[in-house]
């Protein structure tokens, strides 16, 4: 089991956002996560992550972890290939290759300053992918995509998927991309005040 997740509670101040989550994610699994805006699928994410540990509760982690954030988190003075290369440790050819696996062949010395929002968040998915990570958590990393990028994504992330088979948790608005990612679907409602 690469992940296993038991979240008693998680609050803001007074305002508690999650309670009483558990489950498990096994290599390979895809586990979808849906709910209404600001219910707190960030946040769950931030917290299997490791980055947000004010919470009462427990996560496992077992193996190498990658995150791709909703706003795409690349180093403004690096290159795409460096991006790429810096925190995978891939080779220039290796990089090169993801690079082109998310259409972004031949613009590896260009500067995320350079690149369309559309384009950094395909360089922060193969950056994720080229890591080739235990455990791939996904915060809505399709928004703002046009249609026919998003199916090459999903496409690409379903290969990624099947080739590597990490446990995936994926956050999503989009029920038709959980439907087609997703091995369980964990659907999120609001938490009353104890
Ligand atoms: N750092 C913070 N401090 C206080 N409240 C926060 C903080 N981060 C998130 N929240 C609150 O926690 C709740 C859950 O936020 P979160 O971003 O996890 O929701 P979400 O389900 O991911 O929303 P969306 O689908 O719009 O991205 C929201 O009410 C938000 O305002």
């Amino acid at each position: 089991m690469n992940l296993q997740v038991a979240i008693r509670e998680k609050r803001f101040g007074a305002v508690p956002v999650l309670r009483d989550l558990v489950f498990q994610v096994a290599h390979g699994e895809v586990l979808a996560v849906l709910g209404p805006s600001g219910v707190g699928k960030s946040t769950l994410l931030r917290i299997v992550a490791g980055l947000d540990t004010g919470f009462d509760g427990q996560i496992r982690r077992a193996g190498r972890l990658a995150m791709v954030f909703q706003e795409p988190t690349l180093m403004p003075w690096r290159n795409a290939l460096d991006n790429l290369r810096l925190t995978t440790g891939v080779d220039a050819c290796e990089g090169e290759a993801a690079l082109a696996r998310v259409g972004l062949a031949g613009k590896g010395a260009l500067y995320p300053g350079q690149l369309s929002l559309g384009q950094q968040r395909r360089l922060s998915l193969a950056r994720a992918y080229a890591a080739k990570p235990d455990i791939l958590l996904l915060d809505e990393p399709f928004v703002s995509l046009d249609a026919a990028l998003v199916d090459d994504m999903l496409a690409l992330t379903e290969s990624v998927i099947t080739e590597q088979r990490p446990a995936t948790v994926f956050v999503t608005h989009a029920q038709a991309e959980a439907d087609r990612l997703a091995t369980r679907q964990l659907v999120l409602g609001s938490v009353a005040a104890a």
